[in-house]
């Protein structure tokens, strides 16, 4: 039984007063975490606040992004060796809008995944296919290919504790979301293709969210799906009950 993961993506929004005020008030209310792992990944510069105010309660917390390289002349970019100084446990990596924005690569993206095991932190990568890929029927072939990308070069130990973000680009910030049998066909696709990459072991333990336009109002029928093991939240983890909400649907899966 894989344990549900409920992981806030606030991207660039908060100030640093709102981001201390939510994690004041959902640090109390969320369910332990043996029922239902809660992460919120943060912009860097509330990073060390929010690890500050939820030390010792369920509340995880990560960053959004990082450089793969430890230190050096890379203006402007925050190493793995310094969120995990900061206290942090996980990291988006490869998100749709550092994909398409910020150009970054499989290759790159894989980079990334390396460094988070080097230093200790959870990464959690995301693939996703646009609308006009959806179309096509390409959906199968891309996120595949993402997962395979990503995931290039690990053991099998590593391999079994990344978590995957299958999020469509098409339903990010959208209000569009996938339906939840959409959704978990991906998810299932995806878990197959872990098993012919590694084992069924491996495969099993995994953890794959769904992330795109996830409230309270759809996450149980989405979390209630096979091989849906969580969600990945942007709009509706910047307000403290939203996002209590929905951890607590993980709790109920
Ligand atoms: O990382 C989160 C996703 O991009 C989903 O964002 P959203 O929940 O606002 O659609």
């Amino acid at each position: 039984m894989r344990k549900q993961v409920i992981a806030g993506n606030w991207k660039m929004n908060k100030t640093h007063t709102e981001a201390e005020d939510f994690a004041q008030t959902v640090k109390n209310d969320l369910p332990a975490a043996e029922q239902v792992e809660s992460v919120i990944c943060a912009p860097f510069p509330f990073l060390q606040k929010l690890v500050e105010v939820t030390k010792d309660t369920p509340l995880e917390i990560g960053a959004q992004n990082m450089h793969y390289e430890e230190k050096g002349a890379f203006t402007g970019e925050v190493s793995p060796v310094m969120l995990k100084e900061l206290g942090v446990t996980y990291v988006v990596i490869g998100h749709s809008e550092r994909r398409e924005i910020f150009k970054e690569t499989d290759e790159e993206v894989n980079k990334k995944v390396h460094a988070a095991f080097e230093h200790g932190l959870t990464p959690i990568v995301c693939v996703g296919e646009t609308l006009e890929q959806r179309e096509a029927n390409k959906t199968m072939e891309h996120v595949e290919g993402q997962v395979k990308e990503a995931l290039e070069g690990l053991n099998q130990q590593q391999a079994s504790k990344v978590i995957i973000a299958y999020e469509p680009i098409w339903a990010i910030g959208t209000g569009r979301t996938a339906s939840a049998e959409q959704a978990n066909e991906v998810c299932t696709h995806i878990r197959k293709a872990l098993q012919e990459k590694y084992n069924g072991d491996v495969a099993e333990a995994v953890r794959i969210q769904y992330g795109g336009s996830v409230k309270p109002a759809n996450v149980d029928e989405l979390l209630s799906q096979s091989d849906i093991d969580g969600a990945l939240v942007g709009g509706a983890s910047l307000e403290a009950a939203s996002f209590l909400k929905l951890v607590e649907a993980g709790k109920h899966e």
